[in-house]
């Protein structure tokens, strides 16, 4: 291999791994040693003509930058290299436009970086180019004209900033595509049911098959409804229109106020969602969608659909992230539907909400959360993909600076709260061994899933535990409290600590408190008494049988058992977030009883 090549991969590798040109500790390239005789990791080559064919460098922890113009503009080397792979570093930078003289490339791999800028339209050039992952990066601007590479057939662009419409992509070619996550707008192009919506998802102002929302229903954005009526002047069939338009909206206004006035009436605190909005709507950015169907819904999403984001530019909508759901949420349908409010809690409020369609939802709305939208999109999109049987997704969110709304399923058995402390005829041991037993797998599964991006449950209590309509346990309103908002004493974590693992072990403390709500029977905070405090001084005491639900001890439900898992549950609340188990371990060790107990039952009948 030339001495030029030699010397240029390792510059590159220099930059790249961010080791201010000193190699990578785990990477041994010399200009001593030669590429192709196996001696440099990751380095791969033709072994006729000793070229490099592929540099696979993913997962190395690398933090420098990405110069593609340098190897790119060597010769011999845009001459060989088909395969560039950086997945999974900490890479920045952007994309030069010297990509288009490695013209051999068939395949670039860059996602889960931290890649930034505009995508230079020579990568369109790469002819040969057959797979290309941009995933997981910060790129923005539109995208070239990646629909004349024939040979394409994967295209991952999934969680950037990437804009404009979507080209006419020739679908039937890709066995991959994903442009979910970005800021895409307008219609879909005909995907010829190749893609379903998961691969168009979090894209606010996109519209078409297969996403639900009609492209007829786009609210047209702030900015070029501003553009446009600035650059064309007002025409006389707009000023017409615009009339009829404001006489309507006198009739609806009177239409709506009577009907909330009707509605207002009996006991039930009744309100409509949309007045919820409009307190955060309130700094302006009215716009009026396109076409809207019926005038009640006109009305609404003309006064409270569009709420400026924090630039103030881009209008903010529904975004959907469940494809499964047969629903077509928009937001004015929402806005627009009447909503009860079910709770107010230090998180903000929950509003149930009956659709036109007749399916109801929740909807949580949080006031004032200091997350940027950027930031709740994201957590969002990686609660979504968190996909558990016994973990409640969100359906889809909304989010302006004031404001975030979260849609649920709603879940008409209510929550474990109820059950444990309602009136309803109290819970057999099996079952509340069988709930301990779920919640802990959702959970560890949930640690396991998103705890690495930060992100735990941060508010876990029975309340937030609901019965499905098998009534089994799920976890709802994941990841929506962060954990400087969360209760740190409560929570025995202290808020100097902070980070990941905090919130995981605020969790674990927060499960540990359910079971022992499992196992009481009592409150969390009855007649002003710690249940935590209450249950580890009579176990101090060595009293523990006291501490049992009465219905569970004449049950003769095996205390054996329960003692085991009462100790799991002291060990969850232990003061030090540090000698708290994982949940993993707890999941682990409560399955463990829960086989026992099983064996028991059999061996007993
Ligand atoms: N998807 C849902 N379906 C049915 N009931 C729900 C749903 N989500 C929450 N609830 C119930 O609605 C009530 C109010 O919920 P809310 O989230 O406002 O209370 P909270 O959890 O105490 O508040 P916070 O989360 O702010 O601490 C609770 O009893 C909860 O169990």
């Amino acid at each position: 291999v030339e001495y030029e090549v030699k010397r240029t991969l390792i510059q590159f590798l220099g930059q790249v791994s961010g080791k201010d040109g000193q190699q990578n500790s785990s990477l041994v390239w010399k200009q001593d040693s030669d590429p192709c005789k196996g001696t440099w990791q990751g380095v791969h080559c033709d072994a006729q003509n000793m070229s490099i064919k592929k540099l696979l460098l993913d997962n190395l922890n690398f933090s420098g930058t990405l110069d593609l113009a340098m190897l790119c503009n060597l010769q011999p080397l845009a001459a060989s290299l088909t395969y560039l792979s950086l997945d999974g570093n900490k890479i920045s930078g952007g994309m030069a436009s010297e990509v288009g003289n490695c013209k051999q490339l068939t395949r670039l791999h860059l996602s889960g970086n931290q890649l930034a800028g505009d995508l230079p339209s020579s990568l369109a050039m790469l002819s040969s180019l057959k797979r290309l992952d941009i995933s997981n990066n910060q790129f923005s601007g539109s995208l070239p004209d990646l629909y004349r590479i024939s040979g394409l057939n994967m295209f991952l662009a999934q969680n950037n900033y990437l804009g404009g419409t979507i080209p006419a992509f020739e679908f039937s070619n890709f066995d991959q595509f994903n442009v979910s996550f970005n800021n895409f707008r307008g219609h879909i192009p005909n995907v010829h049911g190749y893609f379903s919506a998961d691969s168009f998802l979090g894209n606010p102002e996109l519209c078409g098959d297969p996403l639900p929302k009609n492209c007829s229903d786009k609210p047209m954005p702030l900015s070029e409804a501003q553009t446009s009526e600035k650059s064309k002047g007002a025409s006389k069939e707009q000023i017409l229109m615009y009339s009829g338009y404001a006489a309507l909206g006198v009739i609806i206004v009177l239409f709506v106020v009577l009907k909330l006035c009707r509605r207002k009436k009996g006991e039930n605190k009744v309100e409509a969602l949309n007045n919820m909005v409009g307190a955060s709507g309130g700094g302006g950015g009215v716009e009026k969608p396109r076409n809207v169907s019926s005038e009640y819904k006109n009305e609404v999403s003309r006064s409270e659909f569009s709420v400026p984001s924090e630039s103030g530019m881009v209008s903010q909508s529904l975004v959907v992230l469940s494809s499964q759901t047969a629903m077509e949420l928009r937001l004015e349908d929402l806005l627009g539907a009447p909503a009860e409010l079910i709770g107010r809690g230090k998180n903000g409020s929950l509003y149930k909400v009956m659709l036109d369609n007749g399916i109801m939802v929740v909807v949580k709305r949080i006031k004032d959360w200091t997350i940027s939208s950027h930031d709740f999109k994201q957590r969002m999109r990686i609660l979504s993909q968190a996909k558990h049987p016994h973990v409640l997704p969100p359906l889809a969110f909304y989010s302006s600076k004031q404001d975030k709304l979260l849609v649920y399923e709603y879940q008409q058995n209510g929550s474990l709260f109820k059950l444990l402390h309602g009136t309803t005829k109290a819970l057999d041991w099996t079952s509340r061994l069988g709930i301990a037993a779920t919640i802990a797998e959702a959970l560890a599964f949930l640690h396991q899933e998103v705890g690495h991006h930060g992100i735990g449950h941060g508010n876990l209590k029975s309340c937030n535990i609901l019965l499905n309509k098998n009534m089994e346990a799920c976890i709802s309103e994941c990841g929506i409290m962060d954990m400087d908002d969360q209760r740190g004493s409560a929570f025995g974590t202290s808020s100097t600590d902070g980070g990941a693992l905090d919130m995981l072990k605020g969790d674990v403390y927060g499960f540990g408190v359910i079971v022992l709500e499992l196992l009481t029977g009592k409150l969390v905070k009855g007649n002003g008494i710690d249940l935590t405090d209450w249950v580890q001084s009579v176990v101090r005491e060595e009293w523990t049988g006291e501490v049992f639900d009465k219905s569970l001890l004449s049950e003769y439900a095996s205390e054996e058992r329960m003692v085991n898992l009462l100790q799991v549950a002291i060990r969850c609340v232990n003061p030090s977030p540090q000698v708290r188990p994982t949940m993993n371990q707890v999941a682990l060790m409560i399955n463990t009883i829960k086989e026992e107990d099983e064996k028991s039952l059999i061996y007993e009948v």
